[in-house]
């Protein structure tokens, strides 16, 4: 078992604050995603939980035990990484073995913990292959039987499937989500892809500069991000955040904000809001409208019959708008 808590960690490098004053707990056996732009401090937070880097303050747990100076051996963590890096000289065996053998376990040892992983991951029937002879399916599967066959308390994971292409990327996240459960293991996990984030995590921590803006479910960030920026993080095609004035705003209200889903247009030749893109995209449809000095986005399902400089009614249930404050925070209620 593993729960992993920060309490108020922070890591400087230079002037660069990369990790600010940041507290959270990742539960045991939980799917944790650290999600942030470029540079948010993701990277700095796993090498903090894996011991390669020492907080200048604050302090980490493992279980309730104080490891903030101890290094990565006692800490019994295992890294999956980028784009499921195997050695591609070994056969999918061997890099199994790796861990095992680097450490000098006894042979018979390290065979009896290859069966349990490989029956565990089902790749029995591919461990004699190289690298290079799997699909990326497959790989994926070996990558983390090498990170779960020392029976790490958890592993982490830096964007591990990046490199694949959108279609095999989201079978990749099915798989990881069904393998996580299945080993019954802490998962933390980064990623740039707030889809994958959304689809894989348990709950997840949203970064920004360093600081974690919000941690919850997804559909609780979704649903009500605690400030302008989650909300413009999550979802795509991404919120309409825009000043007061179409809708009923609240008082103390800057910014409107309303998910393209949540918008209802009617076509009504004397409407307030005016089609200024039509994008047909198959499943469903993503119009572009004008009103009064906003610019605003409406997903639709299926491929309704709009066209530019249609002018269409628009309007949007009361509780699916979020308001938020000047300094960006939503507003209570
Ligand atoms: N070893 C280091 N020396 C100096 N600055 C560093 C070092 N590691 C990270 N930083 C800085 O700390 C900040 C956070 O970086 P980090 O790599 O944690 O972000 P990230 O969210 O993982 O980024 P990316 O998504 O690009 O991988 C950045 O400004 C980065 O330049």
């Amino acid at each position: 078992m593993a729960e992993i808590t920060f309490d108020n960690v922070s890591k400087r490098f230079g002037a660069t604050v990369a990790v600010n004053a940041a507290s959270f707990t990742v539960r045991d056996n939980e799917f944790f995603c650290f999600f942030g732009p470029p540079l948010s401090g993701k990277t700095t937070l796993l090498r903090l939980i894996l011991g390669l880097e020492v907080p200048d303050e604050g302090r980490i747990l493992i279980d309730g035990k104080d490891v903030t100076r101890t290094g990565p051996a006692a800490r019994n963590i295992a890294m999956v990484f980028q784009n499921l890096a195997l050695f591609p000289h070994m056969t999918a065996r061997d890099n199994v073995r790796f861990p095992l053998v680097e450490r000098g376990v006894p042979a018979a040892q390290i065979t009896a913990r290859l069966e349990e992983v490989a029956a565990k991951l089902h790749i029995g029937h591919i461990l004699h292959k190289h690298p290079g002879q799997l699909s990326g399916g497959e790989r994926q599967r070996v990558a983390i039987a090498r990170a779960l066959v020392r029976d790490p308390a958890a592993y982490l994971m830096d964007d591990p499937i990046s490199a694949l292409d959108a279609r095999l990327r989201e079978e990749a996240r099915v798989e990881l989500k069904r393998m996580q459960r299945e080993a019954g293991r802490t998962l933390i996990y980064v990623t740039h892809d707030q889809e994958e984030a959304m689809s894989v995590a348990d709950r997840m921590a949203i970064l920004e500069q360093g600081v974690i803006r919000q941690i919850g479910t997804p559909a609780e960030l979704y649903d009500r991000p605690a400030t302008s920026y989650v909300a413009q993080l999550l979802g795509a095609p991404v919120m309409n955040l825009i000043p007061p004035g179409l809708f009923a705003t609240r008082p103390g209200a800057a910014l409107v904000g309303v998910r393209p889903e949540d918008l209802r247009v009617t076509p009504d030749p004397a409407g307030r809001a005016e089609v200024t893109g039509v994008e047909p995209l198959g499943g469903y449809t993503v119009l572009t409208l004008r009103a009064g000095e906003s610019q605003l986005r409406v997903l639709l399902r299926g491929q309704p019959a709009f066209a530019p400089g249609q002018r269409l009614h628009l309007d949007a249930a009361e509780e699916r708008l979020h308001h938020f404050a000047a300094d960006g925070h939503r507003l209570a209620g």
